[in-house]
């Protein structure tokens, strides 16, 4: 294997050593060639296998080599300064010797072309291509310009001549010109390897996907396909490659495609029980069909997915968010948007970090969207929402009896009901120690053990966690298990408080409020300066989701579209003093006292959960922590 990517095919010996001793001064490592005319190709096709990966090759054979060898070739000959300074030198002895009056100039050589004749015509001379060789140059040729595989600086200013006294000059290739070829072949090994490297990871999507997929050129040939291809059709690459894709598909008709770039969908049976279904995709380039792709999927598989499709919308066991809806101009957060979908390609743990309101649950769900699960079913589980026995119950299932009230046969739990998929385990800071053993286990062995019951039952899960809490912080204190820490915080994200990037306002004020405008049926709003520096300046203890609070009060509250600073404080005010014509009275005591007694009030006024969280610009989740740490209030407590 040669260490040189880039070689070059000289015409001949003198030429090669001429190259070699400039790319040895340059300190350039470039292999070096020779060729006849006839032995190039071959030349070529083994300098290829040897691993180069670009040639710089003589004039005279690069038209050969770009029609049969498929490497990136750079053609090297005289170029116009070349010319130039070549010509340049002859006319001026001309004129020193008084010739250059209606001087004509006998073009020969293999690397005679046409800008020689052009350049010429500029300075003033005329010229004739000359069909022998120099000694047969006609007496009205002045001087005879040769234009010869040679590489030269074209400084000569001294003729040579022919046996019956014309002046001879030489047209050579400027060391300027083979330095330029150098770098055009580094240019076309750079972009070269681009495209090797894009089209390895085509070809890896392309087998990794689970339909087949045969790529047709424009003359209807098959140029590639994958090996699911291969095992739908039954016939390997080699039987099927450069063949005409109609002796494969005789039933499909690549006219609509090939000639209009239209897109069709076409069932095939394979004469036994299988079907395929086949759609037909133009490969366009600036609106031409250069070919086509026809990927296969077995019916079969097809009405599975339907059905599977189904099942997963019936179970409410869906991920509706994607990374395009999780708003962020803030370098960190796109860091941590970047490295969400690194994870989102791998299945270890993953546990998001950040405040209420801050879009865990986007990000969970964005990140299952974007795995290779998204297909599956996404539960989500707030583990503050409910107390230790039923979170238990809810999340590992029970077998029949398991407890009083459990149902005659058993309940699969929601690690089961995940299976494939992914499970969302909102505040996990939450859980009691009973709990936590229990998904200490399903993490190291992906293992669940029904209540009640003795099987072991292996689940496909993927597991992301989230919390608000410094979970480092509960370990000190004993409080969450450090085994359970260490094996939920394998890829860690971290989401930072609104406040911390006011840059996000702007973007998600006004796509949250074109949101509502859409459910409202009305204007989305528009903040003036004003507004949007009141905005920016309020600390978001609730962050996104108080955000998204105030934005619709806005809207409700607002008759014309345009949000003035004022109108921001009041509805802001609000959101403070929590209702209506209240100002609140601030009771007495610590502020745990606090938070529970206004929570209480807020949710004696209002009666919902919901409209609590809404008010007091938290989560429910919140809601639930609060209520779950005054127990004894939440017994004495009936909603109305
Ligand atoms: N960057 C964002 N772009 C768009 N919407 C966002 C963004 N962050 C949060 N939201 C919105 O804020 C609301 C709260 O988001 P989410 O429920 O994901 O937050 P969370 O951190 O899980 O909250 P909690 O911990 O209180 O459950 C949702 O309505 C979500 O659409």
């Amino acid at each position: 294997m040669l260490i040189n990517k880039i070689a070059l095919i000289a015409p001949n010996r003198d030429f090669a050593l001429q190259a070699s001793d400039l790319f040895n001064e340059w300190g350039e490592k470039i292999h070096v060639a020779v060729a006849s005319g006839e032995d190039v190709i071959a030349i070529a096709q083994q300098l290829s296998e040897r691993g180069i990966d670009a040639l710089i090759c003589y004039a005279a054979f690069a038209e050969t080599i770009k029609t049969t060898v498929n490497i990136p070739t750079v053609c090297l000959c005289p170029d116009i300064f070349d010319i130039l300074q070549s010509l340049q030198n002859i006319t001026v002895w001309l004129a020193k010797t008084g010739r250059l009056a209606d001087a004509v100039l006998g073009l020969t050589g293999e690397a005679i072309h046409g800008d020689i004749a052009a350049v010429a015509d500029i300075l003033g001379c005329k010229t004739k291509i000359l069909s022998g060789s120099r000694e047969t140059a006609p007496a009205e040729v002045t001087a005879v310009v040769i234009a010869t595989a040679r590489i030269a600086d074209n400084r000569e200013v001294e003729p040579e001549y022919t046996a019956a006294g014309i002046p001879c000059f030489s047209v050579t290739i400027g060391h300027e010109t083979v330095s330029k070829s150098v770098r055009q072949a580094q240019e076309l090994l750079r972009a070269g390897h681009v495209d090797r490297v894009r089209l390895e990871q085509f070809k890896a999507i392309m087998e990794f996907t689970g339909e087949g997929i045969v790529a047709v050129d424009s003359q209807r040939q098959i140029v590639y396909l994958n090996h699911t291809a291969e095992k739908l059709l039954k016939k390997s690459k080699d039987q099927m490659v450069g063949c005409l894709a109609v002796t494969v598909f005789p039933d499909i008709n690549l006219d609509d495609t090939l000639r209009y770039g239209q897109t069709r969908t076409v069932s095939l049976t394979d004469g036994g029980e299988q079907g395929f279904t086949c759609r037909i995709v133009p490969m366009l380039i600036s609106g031409q069909a250069v070919g086509a792709v026809i990927t296969i999927v077995e019916v079969s598989l097809l009405k599975e997915r339907d059905k599977a499709g189904k099942a997963l919308v019936e179970s409410g066991y869906t991920a509706n968010y994607t990374f395009d809806d999780y708003i962020t101009v803030n370098a960190f957060m796109q860091e941590m948007l970047e490295a969400a979908k690194s994870y989102a390609c791998v299945d270890s743990t993953i546990l998001i970090h950040g405040d209420t309101g801050t879009g865990k649950e986007i990000i969970a769900q964005s990140i299952h969207n974007y795995s290779q699960r998204s297909r599956s079913p996404f539960v989500a589980v707030n583990c503050a929402a409910l107390p230790e026995s039923l979170l238990e119950s809810e999340l590992f299932g029970y077998e029949c009896g398991a407890f009083t009230g459990a149902r005659k046969n058993g309940k699969k739990g929601l690690f089961e009901q995940a299976d494939k998929g992914t499970i969302f385990l909102d505040e996990i800071g939450e859980i009691s120690p009973g709990t936590q053993s229990r998904l200490l286990r399903v993490l190291q062995q992906r293992e669940i053990m029904r209540i009640g019951g003795d099987r072991v039952i292996a689940v496909d899960v993927s597991i992301i966690a989230a919390t608000h809490r410094d979970l480092t912080e509960l370990m000190e204190k004993g409080l969450f298990r450090r085994d359970l820490y260490h094996r939920l915080n394998i890829l860690q994200l971290r989401l930072l408080p609104l406040a911390d990037r006011p840059e996000d306002i702007p973007l998600l004020s006004h796509s949250i409020s074109k949101k509502y405008a859409a459910k409202l049926l009305k204007q989305p709003l528009h903040f003036n300066a004003g507004a949007m520096g009141v905005l920016t300046r309020y600390p978001w203890p609730g962050n996104v989701r108080e955000l998204e609070g105030v934005i619709e009060r806005l809207m409700i509250l607002k008759k014309d579209a345009v949000v003035t600073a004022e109108d921001v404080k009041k509805v802001l005010d609000r959101s403070c003093d929590c209702r209506g014509n209240g100002v609140r009275v601030v009771p007495q005591g610590t502020l745990a006292e606090i938070e529970h007694a206004v929570i209480m009030q807020v949710l004696k006024e209002t009666g919902s959960h919901e409209q609590t969280a809404k008010i007091l610009g938290i989560s429910t989740t919140t809601i639930w922590r609060k209520l779950r740490s005054f127990q004894n209030e939440i017994i004495d407590f009936k909603m109305q």
